[in-house]
């Protein structure tokens, strides 16, 4: 088992599998391709929208903290009829991003349905990154930020919710909640690693130091 950071040369010294999840349309997949694909088209356009069928998968390999990292990143898809499917591929993972849309009140009330499935099928010691997504459309916002952080503050004495509550509290102040608010996945996810490398089990991180 290689110790974290001294993977051999080229070689990611852990794996991890994150779940993009949220309902349809909050932008899950336009998030993993700005992530993913550096020269992936700034502009939104709703006529270019294309929904997810079933489920897909992308790698990015990062460095963090001199450690080699090996990001699955498995883009689900939010529709209904997608919902069986997607939520089967919930299970093993270390890390969830659980997207909503500002401007969409109800892709926020199913926040919580989501927790929901996520705690069943990835258990409670998973970690949860809660992401507000289409800030560029500030005008049109239905979802104010103090509603995410008080979604994330009552985590706290919810079983359901616990996970992402600690993260939120613990990781985030109030300026960090707007840069955690904003489209710069990169450093949310950097963050969401750090976080998940710190709170790991150590029965979880051992199976996944390779
Ligand atoms: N204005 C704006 N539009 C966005 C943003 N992110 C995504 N969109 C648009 O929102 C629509 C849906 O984006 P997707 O990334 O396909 O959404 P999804 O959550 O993957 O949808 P499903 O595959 O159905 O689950 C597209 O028209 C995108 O161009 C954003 O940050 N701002």
């Amino acid at each position: 088992m290689a110790v974290p950071g001294r993977g051999a040369e080229g070689r990611p010294a852990l794996l991890m599998k994150v779940v993009m999840a949220g309902e349809s349309c909050v932008g899950k997949t336009s998030i993993v391709r700005r992530y993913t694909e550096p020269n992936a088209a700034a502009a939104f356009s709703s006529s270019s929208y294309l929904a997810t069928i079933g489920i897909d998968f992308k790698v990015k390999c990062i460095t963090l903290n001199g450690t080699r990292v090996k990001l699955q990143i498995w883009d689900t898809a939010g529709q209904e009829r997608f919902h069986t499917l997607s939520t089967s591929y919930f299970r093993g993972a270390q890390g969830f991003v659980l997207v909503y849309d500002i401007t969409n009140l109800d892709s926020f009330q199913g926040v919580t349905s989501w927790m929901k499935d996520i705690h069943e099928k990835a258990g409670d010691e998973v970690d949860i990154v809660l992401l507000g997504n289409k800030c560029d459309k500030e005008s049109e916002r239905v979802v104010p930020k103090h509603k995410g952080e008080k979604m994330a503050a009552e985590g706290q004495s919810d079983r359901m919710t616990f996970n992402m509550g600690v993260f939120m509290k613990q990781r985030l102040n109030s300026s960090m909640w707007r840069k955690w608010h904003s489209l710069a996945f990169i450093d949310n996810c950097r963050m969401f690693m750090e976080t998940n490398g710190c709170e790991c089990s150590g029965a979880v991180r051992d199976a996944f130091w390779q």
